[in-house]
């Protein structure tokens, strides 16, 4: 677990980060999301003590971040940044391994994680870890630079608008790549974005700052559906609240049990901005759902499109 505690930070006459406390669990992804400017980076900086705080607390699992020597800090914390920082003349390999090099890891056991690193950001290592960052798309760079992060197997991994610079297609890859990297390893990711729609898809946390204060956090659904200002309500929707709020709600909300419909099941746990896709491609309005347990039932085009808490 993760606790900031009144966090503060200065530069001249800018409250970067302004009394900020935040407690992001164990294994869960906390989006950092807000304008630009309002203190995300110094956020991430401030945890792995790139930077120092003038006022409040880092705790990481209990401990006071400032009680500990910051390069050992920073090695148990995998970073990861826009401009992935790879070095040109290294290949794929010693770049992901630098810091199991510096922790003093044998050869052999360094070899396997960097392969076993590789398949896990989808990347082949027969053909990718002997190659130069040149070699490599930016996506596939970023995928590095992910791999980078994870290769000392830290609990905590900060990410820095790590898929802002991708065109779409590849950051939804990548995006998909995160959230099944957490699933399987149980890290606690804090991500920066200035990408509401990220946030929604990747975290089960939303922190949303204004000038280095945190305005409101909570689970995507909550803020969605329960902005507590203005500046939120439209920061996390405006005019595409609704939409965003299919994205997440499970179809078992919605669905109608006591009605059984024939056809290809949807999961209930599915969202119902999949369902509904489905019903306009294939010009149908209503869809048979099956549960975890088996359980059947109809998900029709009306409970879709009804308001929150109407049905
Ligand atoms: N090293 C620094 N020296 C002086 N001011 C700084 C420094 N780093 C950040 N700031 C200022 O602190 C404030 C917060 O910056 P920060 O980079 O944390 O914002 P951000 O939310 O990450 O922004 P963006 O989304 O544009 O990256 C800004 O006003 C910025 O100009």
């Amino acid at each position: 677990m993760i606790v900031l505690d009144r966090l503060t930070k200065r530069f001249g006459a800018t409250t970067a980060v302004d009394q900020l406390s935040l407690t992001v669990p164990t294994g869960s992804i906390c989006a950092l999301v807000g304008p630009s400017g309002c203190g995300k980076s110094t956020t991430l900086r401030l945890i792995n003590r790139l930077i120092e705080p003038d006022g409040g607390r880092v705790l990481i699992d209990g401990t006071d971040t400032a009680s500990l020597p910051p390069v050992a800090l920073r090695r148990r914390i995998g970073y990861v940044i826009q401009s992935i920082g790879l070095f040109p003349h290294w290949s794929i390999a010693r770049n992901i391994s630098t810091v199991p090099e510096l922790l003093g890891w044998p050869e052999a056991r360094i070899d396997a994680r960097v392969d076993e690193l590789l398949g896990l950001v989808g990347l082949d290592p027969a053909l990718f870890r002997n190659r130069r960052p040149h070699e490599l798309s930016g996506g596939q760079q970023q995928r590095v630079g992910v791999a980078r992060a994870l290769a000392a197997d830290p609990d905590l991994l900060l990410m820095d608008e790590p898929f802002g610079a991708l065109d779409p297609v590849t950051r939804d890859g990548l995006q998909a790549a995160l959230i099944d990297i957490q699933a399987r390893t149980g890290k606690t990711v804090v991500i920066v974005t200035h990408d509401i729609d990220e946030a929604i898809r990747l975290a089960s946390l939303i922190a949303v700052l204004d000038k280095g204060r945190l305005i409101q956090q909570g689970a995507p659904r909550d803020l969605l559906s329960r902005p507590v200002t203005p500046f939120i309500e439209a920061f996390v929707g405006g005019p595409r609240r609704g939409l965003r709020l299919l994205q997440v709600t499970p179809v078992g909300e919605r669905t109608d049990y006591d009605n059984v419909t024939g056809g290809e099941a949807i999961a209930a746990e599915a969202t119902l901005d999949v369902a509904l896709e489905r019903m306009v491609a294939g010009a149908i309005d209503r869809l048979p759902v099956r549960d975890r347990t088996g359980r059947q039932g109809t998900l029709s085009l009306a409970d879709v499109v009804a308001p929150e808490g109407a049905s």
